[in-house]
């Protein structure tokens, strides 16, 4: 299989052109991105956000090669995504990319542990160095002394903390978060979002998050405000107040 040609141009590593993408239904057409163009940045956390049925989820599963854009550019890591066989666009976000999700999407069966070390068994890691990454990615969300519990034993924040380190101990330049914090309270909310955002700072990684949820964007370094599948402004948000830690429970 063919490794994608990877050249970033500078700190852009997602790059959007006139991206447009309808959806059909019965004879109605919707359009729910219309032209829409944007640069995301590496080591930057970049908020998506806007009212439910806007398009958000829609463009981070373009931009993430998930699902085609109907016309226009999508360039990933340099790589144009159109370009790529459906094999290499797999290998491709094998490789380069972390995905998180509203619904934590764990296999009851698997400890943290071995949820975090699946997916890179997938990448062809040795058994030894994935167990050691799968370790400290757990420790970095603060569930060093959770690893060996199973989804039904965890709270949803701690739910949520092993699914952004299953994403983590790939190691990926660009991590994309589908409404990471809906199902979670205020707090654990707050600590999702922190940990996003150390993990751009700290890694250097792509972090693109969407969320309607307002609550999140001073957490942000960039917030684009979406309507009508269009981005409507694009801005740096003022600094939060201090938000909860991720702590370590004591049992
Ligand atoms: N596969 C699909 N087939 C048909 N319509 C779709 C499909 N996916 C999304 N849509 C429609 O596209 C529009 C935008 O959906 P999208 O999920 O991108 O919005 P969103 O801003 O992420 O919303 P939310 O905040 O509620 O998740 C909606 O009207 C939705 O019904």
């Amino acid at each position: 299989m063919s490794t994608p040609h990877i050249t970033p141009n500078a700190n852009v590593t997602l790059q959007a052109s006139s991206v447009s993408k309808s959806f059909v239904s019965g004879r109605v057409q919707s359009t729910v991105l219309q032209n829409l163009t944007l640069d995301v940045r590496g080591s930057e956390l970049t908020l998506i956000s806007g009212p439910s049925g806007c398009g958000k989820s829609t463009l981070l599963a373009i931009l993430s090669g998930l699902q085609p854009a109907d016309g226009g550019s999508v360039r990933a890591l340099g790589q144009e995504l159109s370009g790529l066989s459906i094999n290499d666009l797999e290998y491709f976000r094998l490789q380069h990319t972390g995905f998180v999700f509203q619904g934590f999407n764990l296999f009851p069966a698997l400890t943290a542990l071995e949820q975090v070390e699946l997916p890179l068994s997938y990448m062809g890691l040795p058994k030894g160095m994935a167990r050691k990454r799968a370790v400290e990615s757990l420790e970095e969300v603060g569930l060093g002394s959770r690893m060996r519990l199973r989804p039904t034993e965890l709270s949803g924040g701690e739910k949520q903390r092993v699914a952004i380190a299953r994403a983590l101990a790939k190691q990926p330049e660009l991590l994309f978060a589908d409404e990471p914090t809906s199902a979670l309270d205020s707090d654990n909310g707050q600590i999702i979002i922190d940990i996003l955002h150390r993990i751009a700072r700290n890694h250097g990684t792509t972090v693109l998050c969407v969320s309607h949820d307002p609550r999140l964007v001073g957490h942000a370094d960039r917030v684009l405000a979406m309507e009508d599948g269009r981005i409507l402004s694009d801005h740096v948000p003022p600094a939060p107040s201090k938000a909860p830690e991720a702590k370590e429970p004591s049992a």
